[in-house]
């Protein structure tokens, strides 16, 4: 990941490398990031609002304000916390909530910041209390309290640190405590993107791979990708793969096809586990209301898993409604499991309608 085309970019520690996506592919996903905002494809309420708070700190000559990316996995929020830090001509140092355990780790990387560093949190809403009560004041202070000894003992010394910009990336902004939420100065909300837009994802990652592919595989690609640019990326990939050995390394709209149905990938872009939850939901609980806890023990998964990975792309293509009562099947989910809906089933609005 260190690649010489990312030469600001310093892991802050070893568990910092687990902060960003781990695949066997690290190093293309590296080279598919976008650099700078205006080759960031998509987004454009967060992209403008974010044009808006760099430029402004620019002017100023002070960092911007501290940025929170809310969003589901892989809709490119560590990208854009590469980008501001590039944008302001800032080094980067990557970290991750569940690597904060201790209030000290926090407290030795805020110390070692220069000025105007951007500090990226993956996971933020996994941070461990006392680390997340330091941050407050680092946040708004730029200063830590560290407590030395224990018992009556113990004082407090007060450190200054060197004014940065934090950034935070979450899957469950609901997660976050007040205090922290507040302490951000923006908060970006990224949508999945319309298969349009990830089109030009698949354009540009091919043309980065020197893959060919032609335009309506490309949309089948695009519209297969749960509207994610990661997938859109990882799906690319495997199509190569196939074009390569079984098709004279010719990507056609067939090809897509055929290559997907290998991978498990559906018309919708649905992969296994998704089919799986859908499944579960409609086949063994007569299509809910069930507990996500329930759910996410008929197909063996985690909970948050689910919660995080599955269903808000669920929700977004009008399959799975969140209830009071629990998840529910739509009308979409059934038939796209080539079922009838109980009459009276609710259909939802759909990404594809
Ligand atoms: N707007 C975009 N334009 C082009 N490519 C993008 C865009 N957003 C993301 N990508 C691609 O998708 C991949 C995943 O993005 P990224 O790692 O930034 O997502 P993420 O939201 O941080 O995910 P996670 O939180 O799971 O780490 C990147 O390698 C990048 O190539």
């Amino acid at each position: 990941m260190h690649d010489e085309q990312v030469t600001d970019f310093e892991p802050a520690d070893e568990t910092a490398l687990s902060a960003l996506p781990h695949s066997g592919e690290h190093e293309v996903e590296t080279t598919l990031r976008p650099r700078k905002l205006a080759e960031f494809i998509g987004q454009p309420r967060v992209r403008e609002q974010l044009e808006l708070v760099l430029a402004s700190a620019r002017k100023r000559g002070v960092p911007p304000d501290h940025v929170l990316l809310s969003g589901p996995p892989g809709l490119g929020k560590t990208s854009l916390a590469m980008i501001i830090a590039a944008e302001l001509d800032a080094t980067l140092r990557v970290t991750s909530g569940p690597a904060l355990e201790r209030a000290g780790d926090l407290a030795a990387m805020l110390s070692n910041l220069a000025e105007g560093d951007v500090l990226f949190i993956d996971e933020i809403h996994r941070i461990a209390r006392p680390a997340e009560e330091m941050l407050y004041l680092a946040m708004e202070d730029f200063r830590v309290d560290v407590v030395v000894g224990k018992g009556p003992g113990a004082t407090s010394i007060p450190l200054e640190i060197a004014p940065f910009t934090l950034v935070g990336a979450t899957t469950r902004s609901g997660s976050l405590t007040g205090p922290l939420r507040d302490r951000f100065g923006f908060t970006g909300q990224m949508e999945f993107y319309h298969p349009e837009e990830l089109e030009l994802v698949v354009g540009r990652a091919a043309t980065i791979l020197d893959i060919t592919v032609d335009e309506d595989a490309g949309a089948e690609i695009a519209r297969r990708s749960r509207g994610t640019p990661r997938i859109a990326n990882r799906l690319l990939r495997r199509v190569r793969d196939y074009a390569e050995v079984r098709a004279n390394g010719e990507a056609s709209k067939e090809v897509v096809r055929a290559a997907l149905e290998v991978y498990d990938v559906d018309e919708l872009g649905l992969d296994r586990l998704d089919r799986a939850v859908l499944s579960a939901l409609v086949r063994s609980f007569g299509g809910g209301p069930v507990g996500v806890s329930t759910l996410a023990v008929a197909v063996g998964e985690e909970p948050s898993t689910v919660e995080e990975v599955c269903e808000p792309y669920l929700v977004r293509a009008g399959m799975l409604a969140r209830t009071p009562r629990g998840r529910v099947a739509t009308a979409t989910a059934w038939e796209h499991l080539g079922l009838r809906p109980p009459a009276g089933t609710a259909a939802e609005p759909s990404l594809f309608d």
